[in-house]
């Protein structure tokens, strides 16, 4: 057995064991049960013999062992069937569990933005189910195992030719690993399109997509890639399933000719006065179980297969946890507050997984307490670098200083909880509609004051008094009493969650006020950067990605982004007077507003 399977096979076991003991340990009451069936073939026999032979003795000893075969067989079936469908209940929940909190903690984003990983943290979603079915698997490989085992067992004794029809069920074990083999390559080779399929799937439920969809036409463009993705996704599988059905038959006439010439054999001995008739009557009945027996650990271990493929992508995402956080490293404190700023010192990032450079070369000095705008055309690089400076990605080269400090060394949860931030792609929260601001400051979730104080800064008062129950409006159309809002009002709280800190060292607002008209925009942020110059001890830096120069205009250190180079930096008027590519893209706006 390969290392990797051993381990995805104790992390189960173990899993279990911590999950529920006592149950666990319930479970081997169902191999113990699988011995009766060879037992009652065997007691059967001795019934026939006592018959047969008027020995009344062989007779009720028989019959007993019958009884009791039967009944342990029942009494083990039901109860363990009991304890394994409720164990096999918590160990699923406890690594839905796992896998919802390792994905919703891990430090960076990699694993949302990588296709190889998102395919495979796909295909665990996709089996999450599986996983809940480990111990039955587990449990069922034993079973059957320990059954095929007393099998054998029976049929040596009855004549060691017999054991010989073995043989002719073995291929179940070669055959079953090559059909795991076919269904696992089938499965990664549909797991792309199939997930297109869902994406496409949910653009026809999506009331997001909605508007959109109606208004350029696309469902029957929409629905006809669907199928075509759903076809794709399909075919693999289909194909896997043929040649199994394919080789599934071969292999059960290799066992009906084996059986044949097994049981043949026996009568053969009977006529011949060496077999009695009892025996003939315990072959039969193991005999025709053999291919069943040794098919069940043949495609209990093939299904364990499947069940340890999914473990071992759980197995792969802890691992990979433990490593970005490892590598996440650093144990110093965020500062208390910024004297000097934040200097990037020939920062270049790659995305993982990728060829080109989405920053090159990057030196800039950020001061404390300042206000900077990156402007730039689209993929210029704004968001990359709010990215690296929020620690979702580490520079490929170079490195950024926190008031002499490389970024690296200071511990990811104390930097994160000194920042904020509102980005253009917010999350709605679909909680109440205080709460939904209130989460910017978790301590403070429920403190009315201070939602009302950050919904004040973020220009957004308006929102929670037009809400049927004002703050405790439950958001989300489709939960009882729930309201949806408009773009803008979602926007507006989100803005308010940004502002609920009450001493982040920086605040990002990467177009957070896309919903919001120029004008109105303008006069929040010059009303926030008013309050964040004049308000605050700690050398706050409020870092703004926009496209309206309007707004830009006043921040204090203006940084042009062009193709991942800052290719000038300085203040409004600064950077017109030198007539460089700011100038040039104002000019373009300015004008275009005339
Ligand atoms: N997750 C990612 N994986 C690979 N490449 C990425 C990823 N995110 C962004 N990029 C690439 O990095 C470059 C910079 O992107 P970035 O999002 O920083 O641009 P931006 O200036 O914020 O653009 P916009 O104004 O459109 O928001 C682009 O070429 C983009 O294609």
């Amino acid at each position: 057995m390969p290392r990797r399977w051993w381990r995805e096979l104790t992390f189960l076991v173990r899993t279990a064991i911590r999950v529920d003991p006592w149950r666990s340990l319930g479970t081997v009451l169902e191999p113990l049960g699988a011995l009766m069936y060879p037992l009652f073939g065997w007691f059967l026999g001795v019934v026939a013999n006592g018959v047969l032979e008027g020995d009344t003795t062989r007779l009720v000893a028989g019959g007993l062992g019958l009884l009791v075969t039967v009944a342990l067989h029942y009494v083990s079936s039901f109860v363990a069937t009991g304890i394994r469908v409720r164990l096999a209940e918590q160990v699923g929940f406890a690594l839905d569990r796992e896998i919802a909190e390792l994905t919703a903690t891990l430090p960076g984003l990699e694993h949302h933005e990588r296709a190889d990983y998102q395919e495979r943290l796909e295909l665990l979603r996709q089996h999450q189910g599986i996983l809940g079915q480990a111990l039955n698997s587990i449990v069922s490989a034993s079973t059957a195992l320990v059954g095929a085992l007393g099998t054998g067992v029976v049929l040596a004794l009855l004549h060691p030719f017999v054991l010989l029809l073995v043989l002719f069920a073995l291929p179940a074990f070669p055959i079953a690993s090559i059909q795991q083999r076919w269904q696992a390559a089938a499965e990664a080779e549909s797991a792309a399109p199939a997930r297109l399929a869902r994406h496409l799937r949910h653009l026809t439920t999506d009331r997001e997509a909605a508007m959109e969809m109606r208004v350029f036409g696309l469902q029957r463009e929409i629905l006809s890639r669907l199928d075509a993705a759903w076809a794709t996704a399909r075919r693999p599988l289909h194909r896997a399933t043929a040649k199994e059905t394919l080789t599934g038959t071969l292999r059960s006439l290799s066992f009906a000719i084996g059986f044949a010439l097994a049981v043949g054999f026996v009568l053969w001995q009977a006529t011949r006065g060496a077999a009695s008739a009892g025996e003939v009557i315990t072959a039969v009945i193991v005999c025709q179980r053999v291919q069943n027996q040794v098919l069940g650990p043949a495609y209990s271990i093939a299904g364990l297969g499947r069940v340890l493929r999914a473990a071992g992508r759980l197995l792969w995402l802890k691992d990979y946890a433990r490593e970005v956080t490892a590598r996440r490293r650093g144990d110093q404190p965020a500062p208390e507050r910024l004297s000097d700023g934040i200097r990037f010192e020939g920062v270049s990032f790659r995305y993982p997984g990728t060829g080109s450079w989405a920053l090159r070369d990057v030196t800039l000095h950020i001061p404390a307490g300042s206000v900077v705008a990156l402007v730039g055309e689209n993929g210029a690089g704004k968001t990359t670098l709010v990215k690296l400076l929020s620690r979702m990605y580490e520079p490929t080269e170079g490195r950024i200083l926190v008031d002499g400090v490389d970024l690296r060394d200071i511990d990811p949860l104390a930097w994160r909880a000194r920042l904020s931030a509102a980005f253009q792609d917010f999350t709605r929260f679909e909680f109440l509609a205080r709460q939904t601001v209130g989460v910017g400051d978790l301590p403070r979730l429920d403190d009315v004051s201070a939602v009302e104080a950050a919904l004040e800064r973020a220009g957004a008062t308006d929102v929670l008094p037009a809400l049927p129950t004002g703050g405790d409006t439950q958001l989300g159309a489709s939960w009882p009493d729930g309201v949806d809002l408009s773009t803008g009002q979602w926007q507006k709280l989100a803005l308010g969650r940004a502002l609920m800190r009450d001493r982040p060292l920086v605040v990002f607002f990467d177009e957070p006020t896309a919903s919001l008209d120029a004008p109105t925009e303008h006069a929040l942020f010059e009303r926030y950067a008013e309050a964040s110059r004049s308000g605050t001890e700690d050398g706050r830096i409020t870092v703004l990605v926009s496209h309206r120069f309007s707004t830009v205009r006043s921040a204090d250190l203006i940084v042009v982004v062009d193709d991942g180079r800052v290719r000038e930096w300085g203040r409004h008027d600064e950077l017109m007077a030198r007539s460089g590519l700011y100038a040039e893209l104002y000019s373009l706006q300015a004008n275009s507003y005339r």
